[in-house]
């Protein structure tokens, strides 16, 4: 008698996608991942590059649920590849990259006098629509003879760092003041930010006018008017 020939199946073996690998790591930490977190010390080599193959294929099935040909069509064909690209390596690199070194120089003739940096323009999404946003930055600062002093650029490099989140801007200038007020340790730090959100001048209401203004005062700029007054009075010319 003739025995049938008995197939072993294989067992299929689905490899652990990099998000999710990402995301069980953060969440073993307890670590926040909200879009407008940085998640570089989760990223291990080779894992960014994984994303970006992973999100462009998640928009390739965007675009085919929005009914575009992208096969014939030659100006989509490369699109869901573009705009990963553009999201995980351009807009929003600050949520993927460590935070750009800052070097501190000690206050030597012990400044401690209103500096004002600005204005810094800024390039940010919000986190509602994915929208751009597009403003200004002012950043004041008043040092104490203890305090460390960092390049002019820098303070452009940690606003773009921050900036390159999907968030809403209320939080990204609280940031952005964290950061500056870990590395530089000054008196008073001040903070104004001035945007255009293109959620409501390219869809939505379709105001094209309206900008949002918000600011964030910590240490004296808190306490001494005379201090904040001035601060904004120079920004008041500039702007
Ligand atoms: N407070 C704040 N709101 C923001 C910011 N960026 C966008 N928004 C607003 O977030 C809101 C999202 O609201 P939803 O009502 O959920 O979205 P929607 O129905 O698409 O809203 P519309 O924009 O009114 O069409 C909108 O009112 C946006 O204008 C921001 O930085 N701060």
């Amino acid at each position: 008698m003739l025995l049938e020939p008995v197939f072993q199946e294989k067992p299929v073996v689905h490899k652990e996608r990099a998000s999710d690998r990402i995301r069980r790591r953060l969440i073993e930490a307890g670590q926040r991942f909200h879009a407008n977190n940085n998640i570089s010390a989760f990223l291990q080599d080779g894992e960014l590059d994984e994303l970006r193959a992973e999100v462009e294929h998640q928009l390739q099935g965007v675009l085919r649920a929005l009914v575009i040909d992208t096969q014939n069509d030659h100006n989509t064909a490369n699109t869901a590849k573009r705009v990963a690209k553009m999201f995980v390596h351009e807009v929003f690199r600050g949520r993927y990259e460590a935070a750009p070194v800052a070097t501190a120089f000690p206050n030597v003739s012990q400044l401690n006098e209103l500096m004002i940096v600005g204005p810094v323009m800024v390039r940010s999404a919000c986190s509602h629509h994915l929208c751009p946003i597009l403003g200004k930055v002012w950043i004041g600062i008043l040092p104490n003879a203890s305090s460390d002093l960092i390049g002019l650029s820098k303070h452009a490099r940690l606003a773009e760092w921050v900036m390159n989140r999907p968030q809403i801007q209320e939080e990204a200038v609280v940031m952005l003041a964290d950061e500056l007020e870990q590395r530089i340790r000054p008196d008073g730090l001040a903070i104004v930010m001035e945007a255009n959100h293109f959620c409501m001048s390219w869809r939505g209401v379709k105001d094209d006018g309206a900008l949002m203004q918000n600011s964030v005062m910590r240490g004296v700029f808190l306490k001494d008017a005379t201090l904040r007054g001035e601060f904004l009075s120079l920004l008041g010319n500039r702007r």
